[in-house]
């Protein structure tokens, strides 16, 4: 079976800066995937060489089974890029129109491309509206239909909600779980958080370099317990000393003020959450939250 993306020792240089540096990756279709790094970590060049807007200094991008880039992929890939822009002139429906008919939708089927992903983004009635008067978080979605047109089977995010309040952030969310079961989205974001909510697994890169690549549910599952502690007046070190006399449990971390993340033999020790609630109210150490498993930013981060 073809992957839907197969990177092979791509390197990407501009000038001295190295980019990306040796990066071989392959990525089957499915559920969405998080890029997620640092600034400079080299997200935005990988995307660009996926669409096809810059070619590596070295090595091979398939998408589909073609050369990144190639005739073959149009229409199969869309991109919503961090900086895209509605043109302010234009009413939504005559640039979408515009974008419909380079896609290669002709005469009427172009008008009714756009209606079908303006009622899919749920903007139906933004037709007519020139951008001013939308909200930034319409605008976005109007982005994303954009995205949308033409029923792509890949298409890449970069920072979809960034900018965007809680609400927004939430329809954004829901409009990317709705249209993921057609297409595979691949979302860049520094909200991780959110791609926690939306993802499946996670391509990690740091100054260029692929650090790994987490199914996260499965590494969240399995022998971890994150535990949100209400106020304490004992240190990190007592709480950390106590608990390593538990059962099965192997380190202690704290990453956040009064949160910590515990790690135990799973295997051995199903029961472990048990014993840590009331290890915690013998001491007298009140949690506010356990959960089983370790965040997105515990995993990649820690
Ligand atoms: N056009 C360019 N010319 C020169 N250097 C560039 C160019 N684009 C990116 N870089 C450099 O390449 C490296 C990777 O940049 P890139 O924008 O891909 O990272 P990123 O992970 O998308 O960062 P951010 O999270 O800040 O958007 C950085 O060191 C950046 O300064």
């Amino acid at each position: 079976m073809v992957s839907l993306i197969q990177c092979t020792n791509i390197t990407k240089r501009y000038g001295s800066t190295l980019a990306l540096d040796n990066v071989s990756l392959t990525l089957e279709a499915g559920a969405p995937i998080a890029l997620i790094g640092p600034n400079g970590a080299g997200k935005t060049t990988l995307f660009s060489l996926l669409c096809g807007f810059l070619r590596a200094s070295s090595g091979d991008a398939l998408i589909m089974g073609h050369q990144a880039g190639s005739k073959a992929l149009h229409g199969r890939l869309a991109a919503l890029p961090q900086d895209a822009n509605l043109d302010p002139r234009f009413s939504i429906g005559h640039q979408l129109e515009l974008f419909a008919k380079l896609q290669g939708f002709i005469g009427s089927k172009a008008g009714n491309e756009v209606k079908r992903v303006l009622q899919q983004v749920d903007l139906s009635n933004t037709y007519d509206m020139k951008p001013e008067a939308l909200s930034h978080g319409m605008r976005k979605r109007i982005l994303l239909a954009q995205a949308l047109m033409g029923s792509p089977e890949l298409i890449l995010l970069d920072e979809p909600t960034a900018g965007l309040d809680p609400p927004n952030v939430k329809v954004m969310r829901s409009l990317i779980n709705d249209a993921s079961k057609n297409a595979t989205f691949i979302i860049s974001s520094h909200n991780l958080d959110e791609l926690e909510k939306v993802c499946q697994s996670v391509v990690h890169l740091d100054k260029g370099h692929l650090k790994g690549v987490v199914d996260i549910h499965q590494a969240r599952n399995s022998g971890y317990l994150t535990v949100v502690m209400a106020e304490l007046k004992t240190t990190d070190q007592d709480i950390r000393e106590s608990l390593l006399s538990l059962p099965g449990v192997t380190a202690v971390s704290f990453n956040a003020p009064n949160r910590f993340v515990l790690e135990y033999d799973s295997k051995q020790h199903s029961n472990l959450d048990m014993l840590l609630m009331q290890h915690l109210s013998e001491k007298g150490w009140p949690y506010r939250q356990l959960v089983n498993g370790r965040t997105l930013e515990d995993q990649v981060y820690f």
